[in-house]
């Protein structure tokens, strides 16, 4: 499955963060454990067999992120779960049994387990977190249990230390984290809705073009240097639509109306509704051809074809010269005269401002 641009970029720079962050974990106890040796063979063999599997994943994942994204994932939770939960359950499980004493045979990689979990806290993606937890769990509680029920282990330097190793974990683990994690979502939702609204209040409700405030917005990221053309588009009569259909027919003619509109031109622009029955196109940086032809372009796909719920409609289209968009109001201006003189000369047709206009 491939993932969505803007998130898919995000996962793969954690997922890069968490395997070499296990990997440099792993080097660590690597080192650790050459210089200071364990009598057993599990503290020699885990750190360097996950070691590896992590460099092993790490090399698969680097081939293609986005199609091993997942597949990475899986496996290594599947190392995290199988490198310590069974080897734990069973030293527990055999000092309970009498076999040895847990504070004796539990090896000191508690560490390793405590890094990944907070590693993987961190950096997980949200659905994987979970397993995480359970791991976790299925370590840290028996252990627990264990010591409680067998005090002269807990009172021991060693039963101290994991009582000291496991208590804060849990502790961020069940309780700071939950908590953590709800604001972090009720702030996420709030982001979210925030720009969902501002969204919307940039938004024509009825056409889903800009309305004026979205064309301001809009105007604001164009820089200095662009230059820009200003059409202005007015249904012809849509009075005596509203009067022959109804209003709701109307409004239906002003969402094809925008709907053709954005099949018309591809280059930068944008369009909005600029009031009523009227709209508003700018073109940033037009070419010389696209000038000259673009408002009668609007107008010819704006009329001649019929509108699906009332026929034949008109519209009639007056455009401004080139000019720097700081212009934006002057440009308007000369859309708006030039929009006159096309009503006045008998509508459905597309009239470019020049100075000899009323
Ligand atoms: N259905 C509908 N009608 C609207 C909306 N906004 C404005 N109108 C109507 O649009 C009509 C505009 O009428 P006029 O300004 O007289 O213009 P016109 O009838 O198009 O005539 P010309 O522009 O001169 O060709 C008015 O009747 C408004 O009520 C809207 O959102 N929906």
């Amino acid at each position: 499955m491939r993932l969505k641009t803007e998130e898919s970029k995000l996962a793969i720079a954690a997922l890069y963060r968490v395997l070499v962050a296990s990997l440099v974990c792993c080097l660590f106890y690597n080192i650790f454990f050459f210089y200071f040796p364990s009598k057993y063979l599990f503290d020699i063999l885990a750190p360097r067999i996950i070691m590896l599997c992590c460099l092993a994943l790490l090399i698969y994942f680097y081939v293609d992120p986005q199609a091993h994204f997942k597949n990475t994932v899986r496996a290594f939770l599947a190392l995290v779960i199988a490198s310590f939960v069974p080897p734990s359950l069973y030293f527990i499980v055999m000092a309970w049994q009498g076999k040895w004493l847990l504070i004796e045979r539990l090896p000191p990689t508690s560490g390793i387990t405590l890094s990944l979990l907070i590693l993987g806290l961190m950096m997980l993606p949200r659905r994987q977190k979970k397993y995480v937890i359970l791991s976790w769990s299925l370590i840290a509680i028996p252990t627990f249990h264990y010591l409680i029920f067998h005090p002269a282990e807990l009172h021991t330097e060693r039963g101290y230390e994991l009582v000291s190793l496991f208590g804060p974990a849990c502790l961020i683990l069940y309780v700071i984290y939950p908590y953590q994690s709800g604001i972090r979502h009720h702030m996420d939702e709030i982001t979210v809705s925030l720009r969902r609204s501002e969204a919307e209040a940039d938004r024509d409700f009825l056409t889903d073009v800009y309305n004026r405030r979205g064309l301001q917005h809009w105007l604001k990221q164009l820089t200095t240097n662009d230059k820009i053309c200003v059409i202005l588009i007015d249904v012809d009569h849509f009075k005596s639509i509203n009067d022959r259909y109804g209003h709701t027919t109307g409004d239906k003619v002003l969402i094809e109306v925008a709907s053709r509109m954005r099949s018309i031109y591809f280059d930068k622009h944008a369009i909005a509704r600029w009031g009523g029955e009227e709209f508003t196109v700018i073109m940033v940086n037009p070419n010389e051809q696209a000038f000259w032809a673009i408002g009668s372009m609007f107008q010819i796909a704006l009329s001649n074809l019929p509108y699906k719920t009332v026929g034949k409609v008109t519209v009639s289209v007056g455009q401004s010269e080139i000019h720097s968009c700081e212009d934006f109001i002057n440009l308007i201006e000369q859309a708006d005269n030039a929009l006159y003189d096309a009503k006045n000369n008998g509508r459905n047709q597309a009239i470019i401002y020049n100075n000899t206009l009323s």
